[in-house]
């Protein structure tokens, strides 16, 4: 039978980043080449290659990251409650067992949803530890009038959402205007309180790896807990260049102030393949700590699905059908 080693313990918490003033001079200095961002995205999966056990235990580690989301104008209560049945059950009772994993409450990171829904995905995640989190200010376009959006974050913390996911006003990013980037962040992050809040910049819209390099920035400098690449919502999303620019990002901000920032790539990543290439980025660029569901998430529909499919291949050798994992 097929198992797999243990999963390493959560790693010691950190401190929440608290922000620093906005430094100019800083953002000055930003400079990003594409050539070698892209050459280094496109080589780097391919310097590891995790195999069999090794990629078993990966793909259940990539689990506990997911932010397990549902953000359709279609979405129901009914809908909500199967996701978060999911969420407490993301992997075949039998596929664990195989793998020997049974013992070990294994559960996605959270469940992201809109607003309207944060109330009975709370219900129907209570006695668990699994956060709710959610699409607050105005998503996907975050174009709605600015106290409107700080009123929604507070209503979404009032409501048990844990964390937050706002989005930034891209305009702000294409004009250059940092200031007024930072004012935002900053007022969502104080409006979120005890809640982690993960800043979205839309970075297919923000059209250069400089701009999403400084926006990345400026949402660190204003208190962001995690920054993610995007709504899901853009025509392009997460990518392996973007995720490199910005975890550098990260590590240039923790050297600056000693402060550890998460990171979200959201946004077409529905295979397990993908999900591996994310996560070998986060160990060569950032070290295991990121490798952890309070560095790091995955925003995704639809991968967990493949994740399982892939796992029962593991332990059985045979693929199943994509009806044998359904999401909600
Ligand atoms: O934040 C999460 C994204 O909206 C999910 O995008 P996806 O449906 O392409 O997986």
């Amino acid at each position: 039978m097929a198992s797999i080693s243990p999963l390493k313990p959560a790693a010691e918490g950190h401190a929440r980043n608290p922000g620093m003033p906005l430094d100019l001079d800083v953002l000055d200095r930003i400079r990003v080449n594409l050539s070698a961002v892209e050459r280094r995205a496109t080589t780097l999966p391919g310097r590891r290659t995790v195999k069999k056990e090794h990629q078993a235990a990966w793909l259940l580690k990539a689990v506990t990251c997911i932010d397990l989301t549902t953000l359709s104008g279609d979405d129901t209560a009914g809908r909500v409650k199967r996701l978060c049945a999911k969420a407490r059950q993301p992997v075949r009772p039998d596929v664990l067992n195989a793998l020997g994993m049974d013992e070990r409450k294994i559960t996605t990171g959270a469940v992201c949803v809109y607003h309207s829904m944060v109330e009975t995905a709370v219900v129907a995640l209570k006695g668990t530890n699994i956060p709710v989190a959610a699409v607050s200010t105005g998503f996907p376009a975050g174009l709605s009038p600015f106290d409107l959006r700080v009123k929604e974050i507070e209503a979404s913390v009032s409501a048990g959402a844990k964390e937050i996911d706002i989005v930034i006003t891209r305009g702000h990013v294409l004009t250059g205007n940092w200031q007024a980037l930072y004012d935002e962040v900053k007022s969502f992050r104080a409006a979120s309180g005890d809640a982690h809040m993960k800043a979205i910049l839309g970075t297919g819209d923000i059209t250069t790896l400089r701009n999403v390099a400084k926006a990345s920035m400026v949402a660190m400098m204003a208190g962001a807990d995690f920054i993610k690449t995007s709504t899901g919502k853009e025509s392009v999303n997460a990518t392996l260049p973007v995720t490199l620019v910005m975890v550098r990002m990260i590590r240039e901000y923790l050297e600056m102030t000693g402060y550890k920032v998460g990171y979200k790539p959201a946004g077409g990543i529905s295979t397990a393949k993908d999900v591996l290439n994310y996560f070998i980025m986060m160990k060569e660029e950032l070290g295991n700590d990121w490798l952890e569901p309070d560095l790091f998430r995955i925003g995704a529909s639809s991968l967990l699905g493949d994740i399982e499919r892939q796992l029962e291949h593991f332990v059985t050798g045979r693929y199943s059908a994509d009806f044998r994992h359904p999401m909600a």
